[in-house]
């Protein structure tokens, strides 16, 4: 069994009790749109999603989304993640939508993340998506390195030159050391350029895990 399936079809029966719903971005959410298409749910509700791919998403099966320009706050979010740590700190950004995934949590109610067993990982470093205003690049570079981060632009999809994000920003790649994931998603707000990190320190979210058997678990 896809655990990403197994999650999905799982919170799909949690989303019922909610009208405005604010979505993350990536393969999970995708899975999770398909699901409430197939139960005729999709179309019962109204969506802030947190990338255009998930916007698009969302209308190729004829549901309603709604600009984040609304100011509209969501009463639940839902998303997944990179990784979690055993204590509830999350990495998020591979998909490069951070900043509006960190937006629509931060400002929805209730906060629901879910995915894979295997994504319950503790590692000694992780890779750190960080968002950064293009022309302050090669500050934010050096500004890492005087603190010791090592930081890489991230690149690929086939694609010569950067990832750009759906703000138009660039994403940096940075290690960080598992003790040090919370102080530094403090440090990046005092370095001009950097706008937000995939880091998720506050743990006022509830996470459901997945596996392969189709276990459920709470973290
Ligand atoms: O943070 C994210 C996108 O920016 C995603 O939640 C994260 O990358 C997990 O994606 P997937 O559901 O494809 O495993």
């Amino acid at each position: 069994m896809d655990p990403k399936e197994v999650v999905a079809r799982f919170i799909v029966d949690k989303l019922k009790e909610y009208k405005l719903i604010g979505l993350g971005t990536g393969k999970t959410v995708k899975k999770l749109i398909e699901v409430l298409s197939e139960e005729g749910l999709l179309k019962e509700k109204i969506f802030v999603a947190s990338s255009i791919d998930t916007e698009l998403e969302i209308s190729k099966r004829e549901g309603m989304v709604i600009t984040l320009y609304s100011g509209l706050r969501p009463q639940v979010y839902i998303d997944s993640f990179d990784f979690v740590t055993s204590d509830k700190i999350m990495i998020k950004g591979g998909g490069a939508a951070l900043l509006r995934e960190k937006m629509l949590y931060t400002f929805s109610k209730e906060k629901i993340f879910i995915g894979e067993e295997s994504k319950l990982k503790d590692l000694k470093e992780y890779s750190v998506p960080v968002e950064v205003v293009p022309v302050g690049v090669s500050y934010v570079i050096s500004a890492f390195k005087e603190r010791g981060y090592e930081a890489k632009i991230r690149e690929g999809n086939g694609k010569i030159g950067p990832i750009i994000s759906d703000n138009g920003n660039i994403i940096l790649d940075v290690i960080v050391k598992r003790e040090n994931l919370c102080d530094f998603e403090r440090l990046v707000k005092e370095i001009p350029a950097i706008i937000e990190s995939g880091i998720f320190c506050k743990k006022d979210y509830e996470i459901y895990l997945a596996n392969e058997n189709g276990r459920i678990s709470i973290l």
